[in-house]
């Protein structure tokens, strides 16, 4: 918890004041029920290409090396992974802070979703509440201590995906795209966007890349081939993983049961793993100033 000589917002008799206004930055300070080493958020230009997905397969990959992991869902408005991790569960106060929910890994869930009465009930809610959700499940959560919290974003480059940016401290982010050339195009917009945020990039992840041929073992290509490692090349990023359409990951998610997923198949993301374990805090070229470095 930072110290703050505040002597104009209402927080300064808790001592827990956290606006730019009163911090000079917009970077949020973690709360006194939180320690949290690395916080690394998981994006993509387009939705429905496997977000969610890669950020509950990076935490269980986490999670199972012996890891404390939590995950944080800002995609307000499309929730999903309560959903991947059958969590039914409310969240429960403690002390004025809210408590993740855990799933059977003991990886560390907060979701807008975990609130609703029914998990289809829709949240219709402008962008600048959206914002401040997010914003809440940071300043407002006992997260504990955490090696990693993921932060699972909302699609595209609107306004909670910039709050994400400006207010809570990235380690990095990851892009995550399927290879088809619409998504591509969005793509390149997430990373210019980051770099404008002065975000290190970990890499890119191609998910739905292909299927494999469950007769002759061929891997086919429904969306071409290359898209994804040609834009990373492009611009100067690793490509961390290359994902298959897999119908036992379909399948495990719809359940709620995505940390039965085996332990051969999430071998696909070792590298992403790798690079998230190891922590960054690389500098972003032309950023040294930012309150993000
Ligand atoms: N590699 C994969 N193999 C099979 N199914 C997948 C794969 N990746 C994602 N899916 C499925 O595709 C659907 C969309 O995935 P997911 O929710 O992870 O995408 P998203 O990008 O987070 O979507 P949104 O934009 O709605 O947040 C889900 O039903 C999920 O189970």
């Amino acid at each position: 918890m930072s110290e703050t000589k505040c002597t104009t917002c209402n927080d300064k008799d808790t001592g827990r004041c956290n606006t730019e206004q009163c911090t000079g930055s917009p970077v949020l300070p973690q709360n006194d029920a939180s320690d949290i080493k690395q916080v690394v958020a998981v994006m993509s230009g387009k939705g429905g290409v496997g977000k969610s997905s890669v950020s509950a397969l990076l935490a269980i990959a986490l999670a199972r090396r012996g890891y404390k992991v939590g995950i944080l869902d800002a995609d307000i408005t499309g929730p999903s992974i309560p959903k991947l991790f059958g969590l039914v569960d409310r969240p429960e106060q403690f002390n004025n802070y809210i408590l993740p929910v855990k799933t059977s890994l003991g990886i560390q869930v907060m979701s807008l979703n975990l609130f609703l009465p029914q998990e289809d009930d829709p949240v219709i809610w402008r962008g600048p509440i959206l914002s401040s959700a997010v914003k809440q499940f940071w300043t407002d959560v006992a997260w504990g201590k955490l090696d990693y919290l993921i932060v699972d974003m909302p699609p595209g480059t609107g306004d909670v995906p910039l709050t994400v940016m400006q207010s809570l401290p990235l380690n990095g982010l990851v892009v995550v795209s399927s290879p088809q050339d619409l998504a591509m195009m969005v793509v390149g917009k997430t990373i210019k966007m980051a770099r404008q945020a002065c975000i290190p990039i970990l890499g890119l992840v191609e998910n739905m890349s292909y299927i494999t041929c469950p007769h002759c073992g061929e891997k086919i290509q429904p969306f071409g081939h290359g898209s994804v490692k040609e834009a990373a090349s492009k611009k100067g990023l690793p490509l961390l993983a290359v994902l298959p359409v897999d119908p036992e990951l379909a399948k495990l998610a719809d359940a709620g049961r995505i940390e039965d997923y085996e332990e051969t198949s999430l071998r696909n993301i070792e590298p992403l793993v790798e690079v998230v374990e190891k922590g960054y805090n690389r500098k972003v070229e032309g950023c040294e100033n930012c309150h993000h470095q």
